[in-house]
């Protein structure tokens, strides 16, 4: 294996699906977290002036997408052939959009303060409208595949962690209900995270504000 070394802020955001894929394929990372006020002297190291970053033997690794995919197919957590790994993506870059988008974009910044709004009211206004428009989407996904809690063939995928990653997080630090009316993302976040690697992680991790 080769050495790993993550580089992100100390908070989940973007990052953690990372994180959890490591935990998930139980592989060693060295975790690099730092906060706002260390970040200058990071970002000029950085391929594209962003984290999350993964090195890989001294080779350096930006966007999220890019190393959840790499690690998928490094950790056998990927399709088993080219259509499946084109229908993994298409997810991917559903979710990843959905976490780009107006309101779900912007509510870790609001979460650390670094956006000024109220956090019950962003989440009210600008997130449940997104949620709105893209947990449809990855719901009928995992409908499509049946009743087992994954969006492709009857084995967790990185693209099953980066979707139980993304949405847990509107109810972590959202609401509780937000996800409701989903009851097969639901059952995603559930079978993902009573994976019993991934829950002795979450278990000991600390809590973060977003
Ligand atoms: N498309 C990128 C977005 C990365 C991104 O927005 N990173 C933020 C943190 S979540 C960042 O590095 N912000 C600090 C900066 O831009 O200086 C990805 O998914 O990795």
């Amino acid at each position: 294996m080769p050495h790993f070394k993550f580089y992100y802020f100390d908070v989940r955001g973007r990052g953690e699906v990372i994180r959890l894929l490591f935990h998930l394929a139980d592989e060693k990372f060295e975790d690099e977290r730092f906060g706002m006020e260390q970040w200058a002297s990071y970002k000029p190291e950085m391929p594209l002036g962003q984290v999350p970053v993964l090195e890989v033997d001294g080779v350096k690794i930006s966007q999220t997408t890019a190393i959840a995919r790499y690690l998928g197919h490094q950790f056998h957590r990927a399709g088993t052939n080219a259509v499946d790994c084109a229908r993994l993506d298409m997810i991917a870059e559903v979710i990843q959009e959905f976490m780009s988008s107006e309101g779900m974009g912007k509510f870790s910044r609001v979460l650390l303060g670094m956006i000024q709004a109220n956090k019950e009211q962003f989440f009210k206004e600008k997130v449940l409208p997104d949620i709105e428009k893209y947990a449809p989407l990855i719901e009928k996904f995992l409908l499509e595949n049946g009743n087992n809690g994954l969006l492709l063939g009857d084995r967790e995928t990185w693209v099953d962690v980066f979707a139980a990653e993304s949405f847990s997080k509107v109810i972590d630090y959202g609401s509780p209900d937000a996800l409701d009316a989903y009851p097969h993302i639901l059952a995603l976040i559930n079978r993902i995270f009573n994976h019993p690697n991934i829950k002795k992680y979450v278990a000991g991790r600390k809590s973060t504000p977003a």
